[in-house]
Order: structure tokens, then sequence, then C-alpha cells
């Protein structure tokens, strides 16, 4: 299988470029980053591209990967439902191409997400701390989105109401940012790489779920599953649980 690595220079994309070399396999046919034309993608001949570039960029790259044929594994944040959707229709002219959307590939974190979404119809109070390192630019990560995301999911099928909070006076981003009704915190700390904690209350007792990726490989087993997957589901993909019978 053929493998082009878009933000090869990058953090995760080094990381990627290194795993992938690693596979007897895969093969890297293309690194690419700011300033290269995504035509070498094509003209490489690559089977699959993983994407971890910026928020800024990453759907465009999507788009065009889709023009070109090519299959995409994509980890970079920030995607929205509206670019979703556009995505999901340009899947519609790009017959039996898959792309996959996964805000986290480390195991861990996605088997948290999953615990979380079980645990949470069972819980009053939930909040989501998430803690990073400082050169990150979005915030809250897409992670503790997706997070929030399933676990409002579930409190709504559960008949759950509001999470209780008597707030009425304070500093603005005090309470964290509110995704689908479930308070989102960030921290951003030079030493961390990426961590998670899933706050669970009720009274008199609370449940924690928590996640630490302490190295950047934590993500390769995910990625590396997913690049070999992905040509065999057509379509879009959000989250890799989807691909780990989690979904
Ligand atoms: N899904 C997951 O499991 C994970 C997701 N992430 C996400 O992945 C993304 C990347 O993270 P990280 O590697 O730490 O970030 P980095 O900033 O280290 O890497 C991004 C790379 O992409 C390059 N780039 C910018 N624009 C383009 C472009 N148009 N085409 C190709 N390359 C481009 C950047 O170049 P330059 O620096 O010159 O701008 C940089 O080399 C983030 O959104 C992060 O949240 C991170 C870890 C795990
Ligand atoms: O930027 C990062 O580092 C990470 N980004 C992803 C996110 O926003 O959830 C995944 C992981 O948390 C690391």
């Amino acid at each position: 299988m053929r493998v082009a690595v878009l933000g090869a220079a990058g953090r995760m994309g080094s990381t990627v470029c290194q795993a992938v070399d690693a596979a007897a396999d895969l093969e890297l046919v293309a690194r690419v980053d700011v300033g290269d034309d995504l035509a070498v993608v094509g003209e490489a001949g690559a089977d699959v591209a993983v994407d971890f570039t910026v928020p800024s960029v990453t759907e465009a790259n999507v788009h065009t990967l889709l023009d070109l044929g090519v299959h995409a594994v994509v980890g970079t944040t920030g995607w929205d439902d509206e670019a979703l959707l556009r995505v999901r229709r340009h899947l519609d002219r790009a017959d039996g191409i898959g792309v996959l959307v996964a805000p986290n590939f480390a195991l861990g974190a996605v088997l948290a997400m999953a615990f979380a979404a079980r645990a949470a119809r069972w819980f009053e109070s939930v909040e989501v701390v998430e803690l990073h390192h400082p050169d990150k630019v979005d915030a809250p990560s897409g992670t503790a989105r997706h997070t929030a995301e399933g676990i409002a999911r579930a409190r709504r099928a559960a008949g759950l109401g509001p999470v209780p909070d008597a707030t009425t006076q304070q500093l603005d981003g005090a309470r964290g940012a509110v995704v689908d009704g479930i308070h989102v915190h960030a921290v951003r700390l030079r030493g961390l790489v990426a961590h998670e904690a899933i706050l669970l209350g009720n009274p008199g007792e609370q449940l924690t779920i928590r996640h630490d990726s302490f190295d950047r490989t934590s993500f390769m087993p995910g990625v590396l599953h997913a690049v070999r997957s992905i040509g065999a589901r057509p379509g879009l993909t959000v989250g890799l649980e989807h691909l780990l019978d989690l979904g």
C-alpha cells in the first residue's frame, strides 16, 4: 500500500512518516508540507494520504485528495458539521473512496471516550478537562469536543436534562466552553503532550476516566490501522471507534 503524508515536517506528520517507513506492508511515497503542490500525491501513485496539517487547510486538502481519487486518513482537528457535510457531498461523486476524520488515534483515548459515553446516563454531572502542550493552536481539543458530543448524545437518549449548575456570576471563561451542553476546560502546559479527564459526579461519589498520551508514538497503531482499513470503507467515517467495533 502506497502512502503519502501531509504535514510531513510537523510533530505528528514526522512521526507518521517514521511509522509508515517501519511498516513492512506500507511504502511512504510522498512527504508533503507547507508550500508543496498536492499534485505530487497523485504523481507518486499514493493509495492513501494521511493528513496532520492545520485546521485552516485540512478540508481543502481532503477535497483535493478526493479529486485525485486517493483515500484520506485525517487526524487534523478543527472540523465542524458544515465542513463534514461538504466532504460527504463530494464523496457522493467520488465512487469507492473512503475518508476517515478522527480527532484521536490513541487506542486508550478512543476507549476513554466510549467508556464515558457508556457511563454518562448514570451520572447527574459531567465535565471534560483536556490538557495539552502549549504549541497547540486550537482549543478545546478535537478529542474533548468529540467526547462531549458522545456524552451529550448518551444523556439525551437516556432522557437526562441539563447538568446542574447554579452559576449566575462569573468571570468570562471561568466555566470553560460549552459543547452540546457539556462544559469543557482546556489547560496548556509545557511538558504535556495530550491528556484528557472526564469527571462524572453523583451525590457522594465521583468517577474519573483519564487518558494520557505521553508520546506521539501512542497515536501510531491507530493511524496504521486506519491506513490499512480505509480502502474497504467508502464514504465518510468520523471517529476511529467505527474501525474498532466500538462505535
Ligand atoms: N487525531 C489525532 O490522533 C491527533 C491529532 N492531532 C492534530 O493534528 C494536527 C497537527 O498537529 P501537530 O503535528 O502537533 O502540528 P504541527 O504544527 O507540528 O504540524 C503541522 C504541519 O503541517 C504543516 N502545514 C501547514 N499548512 C500546510 C499545508 N497547506 N500543506 C501541508 N502541510 C501544511 C505545518 O507547517 P508550518 O509549521 O510551516 O505551518 C506543519 O509542518 C493538529 O490539528 C492536532 O490537533 C495531533 C495529535 C494527534
Ligand atoms: O494537538 C495535539 O497535540 C492533539 N490534538 C488532537 C486533539 O485536538 O484532540 C488529539 C490529541 O489530543 C493531540
